[in-house]
């Protein structure tokens, strides 16, 4: 059964609970996070990430944003403390986007929206795989770090270079020798909630780690990011904008911080 979705008027996010009824479960993604509300936790250790370049495999157009995919059959590239335990693997990162400035981000800060909002997919090695991982309550943490307006980003650029040739949904091309910790900022402070995927199947097995300090994206950057498709050569052209769904209902859950 197909469970074809979107980010349009007929397929988005408004939509997504009839395909997938979690959509409005207890602990969905994104939130906005109001900083006066987080309560510093001093018992959060410090985020441990190493990542090995030559992990990186490849880039995809999946039709709803782009992924960098890491081999993930070793420890090579790993999140440990934080919020978490246990030692989580790097499986891929992707981007969320607005079609102007204004918008584009998932999480929000006090209502504020950034332009675009980059994630690092973890899993949890205690399972065997993602896909198992997927499926638990502490199977994924996931990076979000906000990216703002301002000069351009030269970290970001080999994967912006690589766009040209994943323009259309379904294509990929490979993608080696690259750091991912290169993306982040030099602080890694952060706020920390139990939430979901923000795509289907919305599945609620995500720590989320929101980092506070955003990195730089300029005007022509996002440009770059507005040149994807959502849809397939030979489909009419659809831009790959607005690929972000809004924050959801908090339901309770506390937003803890990693810093004063
Ligand atoms: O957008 S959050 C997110 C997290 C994990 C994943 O496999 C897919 C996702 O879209
Ligand atoms: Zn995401």
């Amino acid at each position: 059964m197909s469970h074809a979705w979107g980010y349009g008027t007929q397929d988005g996010p408004e939509t997504w609970a009839e395909s997938f009824p979690v959509a409005n479960g207890p602990r969905q993604s994104p939130i906005d996070i109001v900083p006066t509300q987080a309560q510093h936790d001093p018992s959060l250790k410090h985020l441990k990430l190493k990542y090995d370049p030559a992990t990186a495999k490849g880039i995809l157009n999946n039709g709803h944003s782009f992924q960098v995919d890491f081999t993930d059959d070793d420890n090579s590239s790993t999140l440990a403390g934080g919020p978490v335990t246990g030692i989580y693997r790097l499986r891929q990162f992707h981007f969320h986007w607005g079609s102007s400035d204004d918008k584009g981000s998932e999480h929000t800060v006090a209502g504020t929206k950034f332009p675009c909002e980059l994630h690092l997919v973890h899993w949890n090695t205690k399972y065997p795989n993602f896909g198992e991982a997927a499926s638990k309550p502490d199977g994924l943490a996931v990076v979000g770090v906000f990216l703002k307006i301002g000069s351009a980003n030269p970290r970001l650029q080999k994967v912006l270079d690589a766009l040209d040739d994943i323009r259309s949904k379904g294509r990929q091309t490979t993608f080696s020798n690259f750091d991912p910790k290169t993306l982040l900022p030099a602080a890694l402070d952060f706020w920390t909630y139990e939430g979901s995927l923000t795509t289907p199947p919305l599945l609620e097995s995500v720590t989320w780690i929101v980092l506070k300090d955003q990195v730089s994206v300029s005007p022509a950057q996002m440009a770059k990011f507005r040149s994807l498709l959502f849809t397939s050569e030979g489909e009419a052209p659809s831009c790959m904008v607005d690929n972000f769904r809004p924050p959801q209902p908090l339901k309770g859950r506390k937003v803890r911080a990693s810093f004063k």
